[in-house]
Order: structure tokens, then sequence, then C-alpha cells
């Protein structure tokens, strides 16, 4: 028992210190952010951010794991950023969504979060002057999501960066048991991610689509006989029982969310670029429009069509490659791929996510 008493006396001393050290670390944070508005710099630095995570992640000598180094100090920095000025992040909802979680990931959970219930509207309340959102582009099983896309080609705003989730499903309810379950409610491509283990643990169920995991878990809190397919995250969010967990047929489902802003980062060394463009419809345009992206030796990781709107049958492209635009090499190479294309834009660029 004396023994106990000590070792808490010393964690109350090294709580003391933290503290201390914590506010020495804001005062100086509200340095940074008035020399920031003197200088018009942009208050959020994703790409800093970023940097001072790997070294953190780098120096650490444990006993703690990287996780929580990048946990513990996302913490620190997202609350002491919501001194410099108050953050808010719409995402795709409503609460409780993957697109929620994607959002606490990147910006940690000192700013405020709105959550809005159409992709459109988010893009909308960007264009009226919202700053930062957060939305889906594609899921590793079921492809890009093609809304997101469209708006992207019209949109003013710019890709600060990327999130990655890894996207586990659960079943859950406010029933206690799987046997009183008839209906199953979830969003189309998570009804269809679950499609194997429906099949041998519900086969008699209804499958209702709605227009996001979240909005099934809402569902279901009021609906008896029911349940949805969404996160142990929404679970918590609305106070339902998780009647399996995993039911996923793959572990390898991912999804990749992208972070809107006004400011485009600057380079880390490990970034990533977006343009979106289209080409004549012409033997080889396509190929003009790329083969700089290898001359340059640009690594490119995605490359998706969609039907340009008002234009039966005329596409326009997606792609990502690795690299910045302030790279003497992206610039050049982006440079000769603009005079292959009727129309171009760069969508941004942005630190590429190596899971932070
Ligand atoms: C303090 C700064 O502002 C923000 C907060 C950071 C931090 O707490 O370390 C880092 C980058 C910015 O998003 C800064 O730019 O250095």
């Amino acid at each position: 028992m004396r023994e106990l008493e000590e070792l808490r006396r010393e964690i109350d001393e090294l709580d003391r210190k933290l503290l201390e050290i914590i506010n020495k670390r804001a005062q100086i944070v509200l340095q940074i952010r008035n020399w920031k508005i003197k200088n018009n710099y942009p208050i959020f630095d994703p790409s800093r951010e970023k940097e001072l995570l790997e070294r953190l992640v780098k120096e650490n000598q444990g006993p703690l794991d990287e996780k929580a180094i990048i946990g513990i100090f996302k913490t620190i920095m997202s609350y002491l950023r919501a001194l410099e000025k108050d953050i808010e992040v719409l995402y795709l909802g409503p609460e409780g969504s993957f697109t929620h979680q994607a959002a606490v990931k990147f910006f940690g959970e000192g700013v405020k979060f709105k959550p809005l219930l159409l992709v459109e509207d988010i893009f909308k309340s960007l264009e009226e002057g919202s700053e930062y959102a957060v939305v889906p582009i594609e899921n590793s099983l079921e492809g890009t999501v093609g809304s997101t896309m469209d708006l992207l080609a019209v949109t003013t705003k710019k890709v600060i960066g990327e999130v990655y989730l890894d996207v586990r499903h659960s079943l859950i309810s406010s029933e206690d048991s799987m046997n009183k379950v008839k209906r199953v409610y979830s969003h189309p491509q998570a009804l269809a991610q679950c499609k194997r283990w429906l099949r041998q643990n519900l086969p008699n169920v209804q499958e209702i689509p709605t227009s996001s995991t979240s909005f099934a878990a809402k569902i279901v809190k009021e609906e008896k006989e029911s349940a949805a397919i969404a996160s142990n995250f929404a679970a918590e969010v609305f106070g339902l029982n998780i009647l399996a967990e995993n039911i996923q047929d793959s572990w390898n489902n991912k999804t990749r969310f992208l972070v809107l802003g006004k400011d485009i980062p600057k380079p880390t060394g490990k970034d990533k670029t977006s343009i979106i463009f289209s080409v004549k419809h012409q033997a080889g345009a396509l190929y003009r429009a790329l083969r700089p992206l290898h001359d340059f030796g640009l690594n490119m990781t995605l490359i998706q069509s969609r039907p340009v709107p008002a234009k039966p049958f005329e596409y326009r492209f997606f792609v990502d490659f690795q690299g910045h635009i302030w790279d003497e090499k992206v610039s050049q190479a982006l440079e000769r791929v603009k005079e292959e294309c009727i129309d171009f834009k760069i969508l941004g660029s942005y630190p590429e996510a190596n899971d932070f």
C-alpha cells in the first residue's frame, strides 16, 4: 500500500510537470498564431503536423507504441490548434458515420464537427464559406464514389489531405439476439460488403438500403426486429447492442477519404497530387495526356473516368500520382499534360497518408 501511494505521488508530480509543459506549448502555439496572422499564413498546417508526428514516432523509445504516440500528440495538437482558431469540419453524416471517424482521425478531437447528409450539401457549404470538409472518395472493394468526383470537378476548394480507414462492419441492433432480426438496414456498399455473411447467417432477412451506415443505426434505434450494418463507433454513438463483429466478407476493406480546404499544404517529401482533365475524342489522346507522367517518372496511384454531365459518352479523368505541384519534375510534367487536354484542373497536392 505504501508502495502504491509512493508511485501515485510520482505520477502526480509528473502530471503537474506535463500540465505545465503542455500549457507552455500552448503559449508558443499562440505566438505562432500571431506570426501567421501578420504573415497571412494558414493556421492549420497539415504538412507540419505530419512531419512532427513522423519525427516523434522515429524518436520514440517506448514502452508506448506508434499508435499511442500518434493518438496522444494528435489530440494535443488538435486542442492547442483550437486556441489559434475555431476550426469547423463538415463531414458526410449523420454522426457516427465512417466519414466522421475519418474526420476525427485527420483533425483530432479538438475541432468542431458538423454532419451534413449529402455530399452535394457539403460542396455547396464549402462554396458558401465553410473552410474544411471530409468526403469519401474510394473504397477498395466497391470502387470510387461518383458524386464526390463530379463535385470535385467543379469545386473551388483544394484537396489538402487524405485519410484511409479500415472498414470493419458489425451487426448492431436494439434487439439482444440475431434470432429476432427480420430486417437489415445499411448503405448499399455495406450491404454488398457483407453479402456472404448475410447469406450464411441471416438468409431470410429483408435488406433495406439507406443513405449511410449511421443513418441505418439511427433507424434501428427506434425500430424493433431490425438491425443495421455499421461500425462499433456507430453502436456506441447510438447506444446499440453489437450482435456480431467483423462481418465484412473481406479484411482488405479500406475506404479512402479526401480532406478539402483552402490552402495547398507545403511539400513534405512524400506527397500526392490529384488532377482532373478531359481529352479530345481521338486515338491515343489519353495516352498522350498520361505520357508526361511516365516521362518524368511520376508514379500514378489512381485513374478513374467519369462521364461529363450534359455530354453523353464524353469522359473526364481523375488521376492521382505521387509528388507535389511545387516539385520541379511535377510542374514540368503537368505543363506537358495540360497541352494535351481540353480541360485541366489541379485538385490539390497534399501529404500522403502513411497511416497518419
Ligand atoms: C503551431 C502551429 O499551428 C498548428 C498547430 C501545430 C502544433 O500544435 O504543433 C502544428 C501545425 C499547425 O496545424 C504551427 O504551424 O506550428
